[in-house]
């Protein structure tokens, strides 16, 4: 069974795809600054992989070598991010590149010191920024990224440098560009600024609060299970034809969509379009953009790695609500 590390593995998506690769019995070492939550640890105890964690700077070269060597690590997953908001982005500028750039190139350096092992990079649809807004699909070849924040600007410039350092060094790289996902373990980290709409929507309603969407929005939604599979897609392919593939559904909904499965779950959910005209009405749900981005193609990942979404909306919402009601959300 190969050996993983995966920095950032305490965070939403890593969560998802240690618990992914410990179904299916492999070892896995999760290197973040953060433990996992006790309900994650208690969930990969009952999995047949093996599960190690290790507190760390993901900036740190070689504390990411000494782990890489003593768990004869065969993969990387690099996960670990800043996902910055504009409040973040003037507070603190540097480390957003230093952990997103920094801790990439701290990671080939320390897999060049070790066994060599497959590197896959976790970027992000954000690359595309402004295409974003005009693209009829974004594609890994045909869409240029023109990316607007710094979250996206790192991203690119992280794709772009470890490119290089992976040739240098001899190592196999391959990118996987993650769309918006939603879904089991997420939750707020202190480092994700923007919780996926889904995810607000779930808390109101939870707290018994209204829901008040600033307007109908669609977008090519990501299950998290989904992305798991299409990491672990990517990072199992024996010979990518390309190093950057885009890991998204290949589909949208929309956050009415959405609401209505939320109100299936939960009799008496009040939700609507906010009209500012009745009282002043102010929305109380946050979309990454005022306007709603391009979706991402998966032609490419479909057809070199065969990877096919396993949920469609209403499979998703039962799966999550499932999820919720057996770690007792709901
Ligand atoms: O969709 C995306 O664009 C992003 O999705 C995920 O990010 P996500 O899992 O949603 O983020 P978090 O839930 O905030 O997890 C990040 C993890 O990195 C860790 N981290 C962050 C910063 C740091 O310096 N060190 C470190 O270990 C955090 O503790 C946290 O556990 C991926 O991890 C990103 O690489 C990807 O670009």
């Amino acid at each position: 069974m190969p050996n993983v590390l995966i920095t950032g593995a305490s965070g939403f998506v890593g969560l998802a795809l240690t618990e992914h690769l410990l179904a299916r019995g492999d070892h896995v070492i999760g290197y973040d600054l953060a433990p996992p939550p006790t309900a994650a640890l208690c969930a990969f105890a009952a999995l047949p992989g093996r599960f190690a964690a290790i507190g760390g700077d993901v900036r740190d070269s070689e504390m990411l070598g000494r782990a890489m060597r003593m768990h004869h690590v065969d993969r990387v997953v690099l996960l670990a991010a800043i996902t910055a908001d504009a409040g973040r982005e003037c507070a603190m500028p540097q480390a957003i590149f230093e952990v997103n750039v920094g801790g990439v190139l701290a990671a080939l350096n320390a897999a060049a010191t070790a066994r060599k092992p497959r590197v896959l990079l976790g970027s992000s649809g954000s690359v595309y920024g402004a295409s974003g807004r005009t693209a009829a699909l974004l594609d890994e070849v045909d869409t240029p990224p023109q990316p607007e924040g710094l979250y996206g600007i790192s991203k690119q410039t992280a794709e772009s440098a470890a490119l290089r350092l992976a040739s240098l060094h001899g190592i196999d790289l391959r990118i996987g560009r993650l769309g918006t996902c939603f879904g089991p373990w997420e939750s707020e980290t202190g480092v994700r600024d923007t919780l996926s709409a889904p995810y607000q929507v779930l808390q109101h309603a939870h707290s018994a609060r209204a829901v008040r969407l600033p307007r109908d929005s669609r977008r090519d939604w990501l299950y998290v299970r989904d992305a798991a599979a299409a990491l672990t897609a990517l990072l199992d392919h024996a010979s990518p034809t390309s190093p950057v593939y885009n890991l998204a559904a290949g589909f949208q909904w929309s956050m009415t969509q959405w609401c209505q499965q939320v109100a299936e779950w939960q009799p008496g959910f009040d939700w609507r379009i906010a009209q500012p005209d009745r009282d002043d009405e102010q929305a109380n749900v946050s979309y990454y953009a005022p306007y709603d981005r391009a979706p991402m193609s998966i032609e490419r990942l479909r057809a070199d790695t065969g990877f096919a979404p396993r949920f469609d909306l209403p499979a998703a919402s039962a799966d999550f609500h499932a999820w919720l009601q057996a770690a007792h959300h709901v």
